[in-house]
């Protein structure tokens, strides 16, 4: 079985309200992505691991990346193909590669908390399955639905609700056609990769994730990741 993994990293990080963006703020001593491509390039189920970055990216290049990630470097290729939403990115990144129908697993460089543990594990779970499917938890938290003015509208079941993670796991060119379909027009609701394929009537499978597994957003995320990943590494 042949699979690659597709990571996003050409955002801006506005969230973060960092002059730098995100996936190269400073991680236990590393760029944050370092982390991410560590953790994706040693799952032993993925041959590759692309990385899409901003065409005007500055940082990457101000990196040594063979001392940072061994010879794993060699399984890396870099795309500077960035578009202007994570959705552009991934269908540019994928558009650049040669068609194939083999796995990909897209993961946001800013989920530095993923193990190659779950990775592999995801893979196995669901290399048979004809769609493909996500990372995900079942919400924890009462869910609120708020009136403009920041008050309780009402509360929402949340029975059967997940939130989604990376990675999310689809056939390349089967996920390329739906990005295609889906862009520019739907990209406000294009939000993962999962979006996409349900638009044309697909049903992802939901694979429990952890909620370990978190997206770097917020200042205080970074705190958080950090605390995350030297637990892992105990
Ligand atoms: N035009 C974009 C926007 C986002 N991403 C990537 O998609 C992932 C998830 O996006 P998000 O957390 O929203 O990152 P940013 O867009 O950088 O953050 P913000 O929305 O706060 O600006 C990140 O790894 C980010 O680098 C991307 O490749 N291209
Ligand atoms: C893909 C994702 O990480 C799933 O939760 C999320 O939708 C990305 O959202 P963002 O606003 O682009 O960070």
């Amino acid at each position: 079985m042949s699979a690659l993994a597709l990571v996003p990293a050409a955002g801006s990080g506005s969230r973060m309200a960092s002059a730098t963006p995100k996936q190269y703020l400073d991680l236990l001593g590393q760029p944050l992505i370092a982390h991410t491509l560590r953790a994706l390039l040693g799952a032993a189920r993925l041959a590759q691991v692309v990385v899409v970055i901003s065409p005007e990216d500055e940082w990457w290049e101000s990196y040594d990346w063979s001392d940072l990630l061994g010879d794993s470097f060699a399984r890396l290729l870099v795309l500077r193909v960035g578009g202007d939403s994570r959705a552009q990115s991934v269908l540019n990144g994928l558009a650049a590669l040669p068609q194939s129908d083999a796995w990909v697993l897209v993961h946001d460089a800013a989920r530095p908390c993923i193990t190659s543990l779950q990775v592999d594990a995801m893979i196995i779970q669901l290399e048979y399955d004809p769609v493909g499917g996500i990372l995900a938890v079942p919400v924890a938290d009462t869910l609120k639905v708020a009136t403009n003015e920041q008050s309780i509208a009402r509360t929402t079941p949340r029975a059967g609700l997940w939130q989604a993670q990376t990675p999310q796991m689809f056939r390349q060119q089967e996920l390329l056609s739906a990005l295609q379909a889906a862009l520019p027009e739907h990209v406000a609701d294009i939000t993962d990769e999962a979006s996409a394929l349900e638009r044309l009537g697909k049903s992802p499978k939901l694979i429990m994730g952890s909620p370990w597994n978190l997206k770097v957003t917020y200042p205080q995320d970074l705190i958080l990741a950090g605390l995350l990943l030297k637990a892992e590494s105990l």
